[in-house]
């Protein structure tokens, strides 16, 4: 899986601009503010349709512009492919693959697989749960179809039902029956999510934890746990148990929709207890676990993000992520850095084939 070239017109801070890339390691360098994130991001947009850092599609668009292209050519099994992302204001995102435009943007999830390692990733440990349900969403999902529809499905029934919900406490009113439809669906939906989530996360887990021995050179002990209310019973009857809750809250409060990951350090929550350093390690061995995963899955090597790796990494950390660079089960790379000479230093180790692209 290799992109060859990217061409970018209003993206962000660039106007106009185009990159053609090494096969192996590809380096953003420049100061601070010169657009060697929103390089990175540009991939991102050619692989999920939308950006790993602003949320809000329309802020992706020049400040000085009235549309942006984001343009990507690959190979993928030998085959050429050509992606290309566009936005104007006002109106919808267009996402093309070979000049035919998706219908449904889920359908382009997963063709083009990516990791990203970013300082971003730090909301996976401070945020709320919501952020790690969307990363263990967005792992399976790259690698299996019906999961994303089982999830745009819930989703969806869940919405209705706490509308439901809510109609019932204005109302004052309640019909058994008809929230009983709710709930079936939910099941439904939900306990296949759960399986899903579980099942992946028996394969994750230990992954991630070799990742992590890895970096750390095993120097403090770290989980992973996976927390469901649907360990404790089926769906059903839970929404059956917390009705009179629901009613009260006038919102559904069991289901995946609440599922989270307990990270921990040495068995205190990572979040309080874990060095700036040791959460780096931790997210850079989660992303690497899901490289891993996806690569196991889909057979091919996603292609690597490394945002602003090295900041906050001793010289013993650095060392294993130029080991990483190196090693032939990764493919291609990008990189950002602010150091150049620092960056090039660091790569060269590695004996690779590189680019570096100094942003000015
Ligand atoms: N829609 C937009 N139009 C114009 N400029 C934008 C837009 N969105 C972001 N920018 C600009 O992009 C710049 C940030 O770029 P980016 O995050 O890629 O920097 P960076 O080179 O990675 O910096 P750092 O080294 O600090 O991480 C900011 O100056 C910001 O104002």
């Amino acid at each position: 899986m290799n992109l060859n070239t990217l061409s970018l017109i209003n993206y962000k801070n660039f106007e106009s601009q185009d990159f053609d890339f090494d096969a192996k390691i590809n380096c953003f360098v420049g100061a601070n503010g010169i657009g060697k994130t929103n390089a990175l991001d540009a991939i991102y947009h050619l692989a999920f349709g939308k950006s790993y850092f602003n949320p809000i599609a329309v802020q992706n668009i020049n400040h000085n512009a009235e549309f942006f292209v984001v343009d990507g050519h690959f190979t993928k099994n030998d085959r050429d492919e050509k992606i290309i992302v566009s936005l104007k204001r006002g109106q919808k995102k267009v996402i093309k693959r070979n000049a035919k435009a998706y219908e449904k943007f889920s359908e382009h999830i997963g063709f083009i697989p990516l990791v990203i390692i970013s300082p971003a990733d730090r909301d996976l440990i401070i945020e709320g749960s919501d952020t790690r349900r969307k990363f263990i969403d967005s792992v399976i999902s790259q690698s299996d179809k019906s999961y994303l529809a089982d999830l745009i499905n819930y989703n969806k029934v869940l919405t209705q039902r706490n509308a439901l919900l809510k109609y019932f406490a204005l109302n004052n009113t309640f019909n058994a029956d008809t929230l009983s439809i709710y709930n079936e669906q939910l099941h439904t939906y939900g306990s296949e999510i759960f399986k899903k989530r579980d099942a992946f996360l028996k394969t994750f887990i230990p992954i991630f934890k070799s990742r992590y021995e890895a970096i750390s050179q095993s120097k403090e002990a770290i989980d992973l746990t996976y927390k469901s209310d649907l360990f404790d019973d089926e769906l059903k009857d839970l929404l059956n148990k917390t009705i009179n809750k629901d009613k009260a809250l006038q919102y559904t409060s069991v289901g995946t929709h609440k599922d989270d990951l307990v990270f921990s350090i040495d068995d205190f929550p990572i979040k309080k207890f874990g060095s700036q350093g040791q959460q780096k390690s931790f997210l850079i061995a989660l992303k690497l676990a899901q490289f891993d995963f996806i690569k196991q899955q889909s057979g091919v090597s996603p292609i690597l993000l490394l945002d602003d790796i090295f900041d906050k990494l001793d010289e013993n950390r650095v060392a294993q992520i130029i080991n990483l660079v190196d090693d032939a089960h990764f493919g291609q790379i990008f990189i950002s850095d602010t150091h150049a000479e620092r960056t090039e230093e660091v790569i060269k180790q590695t004996h690779q084939s590189y680019k570096i692209f100094k942003l000015k």
